[in-house]
């Protein structure tokens, strides 16, 4: 097939700039959650352990992929939820915006299925301290992966790939977006770091094959790559599901280093997220001085129709 990219589509994204975000410090609420069939009771869950998190000074909260739902391309059409109409057409992101502005806490809503027109996307929601839905991402790069013996997944089945990468300012700090196997392509955060992002959040379900050999990995190669904060949140593992989630939700920090962690049980992690470190990294080893732009460069291709 012919690529429809042209030169013209191109430019070459300007050198890191790093905002100033309204809080340089603060706590960060990772919500590993055990998801069940029962959609009402995950939404609760949901809802406790934000406020959980909350009580225990998060002012960021941080949710799964898909905790609302089974991951099973059956489940996803029968869960998924008109998040455009809002109110009860989409029960889980009006819980979400309910206890954002409860709480004046800033929520990374992990995804849910998201029903539009008569497609389906894998739909992450931000939302700020007012409630207000401040972005939403669709996950760009659908899991499609077959290892015989082991693991055969087909989320493109369902699911509609999202068009558009996702770099929110909130009031903490610049986030940057991904879903799952977002991660993996490297591109994509570098140009979240291109754009000044502080933050990464992937919520995510790595599995039972990729989980202990990548999902560490490449949480950490995105952080120290990049010299920014990379935080993931998993669902809790449930052997009895048709997909097994990893677990080990997670916090890196801009030197690569894991800041906190926990193993594949429901749990909440409380962590200190400190922006200060992001400069002191970038001050003591210089990359993007380094980096030989001379010789390659990331090149952003802009959508025409979007
Ligand atoms: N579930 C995903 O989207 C990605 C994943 O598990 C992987 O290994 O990649």
């Amino acid at each position: 097939m012919a690529s429809s990219f042209k030169p013209e589509q191109a430019r070459v994204p300007p050198a890191f700039q790093l905002p100033i975000p309204p809080v340089s410090k603060f706590k960060i609420g990772l919500c590993q959650l055990l998801v069940t069939a029962d959609k009402e009771r995950n939404i609760a869950h949901a809802r406790q352990a934000i406020e959980d998190a909350a009580k225990r000074g998060a002012q960021l909260v941080v949710l799964p992929e898909i905790w609302n739902s089974p991951i099973s391309n059956d489940s996803f059409p029968v869960y998924a939820e008109d998040i455009d109409a809002g109110g009860d057409a989409s029960p889980s992101t009006t819980m979400l915006s309910e206890v954002a502005s409860l709480l004046k806490i800033t929520i990374v809503g992990g995804s849910i299925p998201e029903r539009c027109g008569d497609r389906l996307y894998n739909t992450c929601c931000v939302f700020d301290t007012d409630g207000k839905l401040k972005a939403k991402h669709r996950k760009i790069h659908l899991f499609d992966i077959d290892i015989p013996g082991k693991i055969s997944f087909q989320e493109s089945k369902t699911f509609t790939a999202g068009e558009t990468p996702t770099v929110v300012d909130t009031e903490v700090g610049r986030i940057g977006i991904g879903i799952c196997h977002d991660i993996r392509f490297q591109e994509l955060v570098m140009l979240y770091a291109v754009r000044g992002a502080h933050l990464i959040c992937y919520p995510g379900a790595f599995n039972m094959t990729t989980g202990p050999l990548h999902w560490e990995l490449l949480q950490r190669a995105r952080a120290v790559d990049n010299q920014l904060y990379v935080a993931t949140c998993s669902p809790a593992r449930d052997v009895g599901a048709g997909y097994v989630a990893w677990g080990h939700s997670t916090l890196v920090g801009p030197f690569g280093e894991i800041l906190a962690t926990t193993e594949h049980d429901d749990a909440i992690i409380i962590s200190e997220v400190d922006y200060s470190q992001i400069e002191l990294r970038r001050t003591s080893l210089p990359l993007e001085k380094q980096r030989r732009g001379d010789l390659y460069q990331l090149v952003e291709v802009q959508r025409l129709n979007s």
